[in-house]
């Protein structure tokens, strides 16, 4: 298992023109799954977009292993990978073998490095007879498998996914959530999807910006549904 990085939030805010996003968030992150629920808008993919830098907060720190996004975002990007929720925003290559060589040559890894990467995840997760294909042309559920497969090989601590079950059908949902639970890394999940999260270690559940429960998913799940109903 790969070590977990220290995520701590502190009095996270953010705004989107003045309309309150994320209202003062106080969140210490350091178990190996944590899920992440609310309703659309709540601002999950926000937070998401927060760990690993990609986002600044308007006001407070998100800091990993006590450096703040804010003073070194490309240290928080090579500790916590993001894994989008439309793989078309995540691939960026021609091909399937380019698109995951992508990361590694930005990290500027040997040669030889990227081409053992490359060719390990490929066979690894049966991918290897697409690696010259266009990645447009792969079907929905190894489009996912891709963008996932191009943060894995970038070795992240952490990944965070942003909604992965989004438009697979039951095959594919099977397969992705497969793929996720052998991850060595910690997961931080964002998800609709609960039956994927309810043996995490932790959820998380948001309300317009606010944490309003944070314990074991069986929990914090019984306390969003129950909101569902008021
Ligand atoms: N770049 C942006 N510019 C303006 N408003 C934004 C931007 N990104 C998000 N918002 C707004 O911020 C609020 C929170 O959005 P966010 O995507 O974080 O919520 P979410 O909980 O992930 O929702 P969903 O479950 O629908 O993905 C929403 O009202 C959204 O419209």
């Amino acid at each position: 298992m790969t070590d977990v990085p220290v995520i701590e939030l502190r009095d996270v805010r953010h705004d989107f023109d003045g309309v309150p996003v994320l209202c003062g968030l106080n969140l210490r992150l350091a178990e190996r799954r944590i899920a992440i629920i609310g309703d659309n808008g709540s601002g999950k993919s926000t937070l998401a977009r927060m760990l690993n830098g990609l986002l600044v907060p308007r006001a407070g720190e998100v800091k990993i292993d006590g450096a703040s996004t804010r003073d070194d975002p490309a240290a928080a990007r090579a500790a916590i990978g993001l894994v989008f929720q439309n793989p078309e925003h995540q691939i960026i290559m021609p091909t399937v073998e380019e698109d995951l060589a992508f990361g590694p040559r930005n990290l500027n890894l040997p040669r030889a490095e990227i081409a053992a990467r490359v060719d390990d995840l490929l066979v690894r997760y049966g991918l290897a007879d697409k690696r010259t294909q266009p990645a447009h042309l792969l079907s929905g559920g190894e489009k996912k498998l891709l963008s996932i497969l191009s943060v894995v090989i970038m070795r992240p601590r952490t990944i965070v996914f942003d909604e992965p079950m989004t438009s697979l059908d039951r095959r594919n949902r099977a397969r992705i959530a497969r793929v996720m639970a052998e991850l060595p890394q910690q997961l931080i999940t964002i998800t609709h999807d609960l039956d994927l999260i309810v043996d995490y270690d932790r959820a998380i559940l948001l309300a317009g910006g606010e944490l309003v429960a944070d314990g074991p998913p069986q929990e914090v799940i019984a306390r969003y549904e129950q909101q569902d109903e008021t």
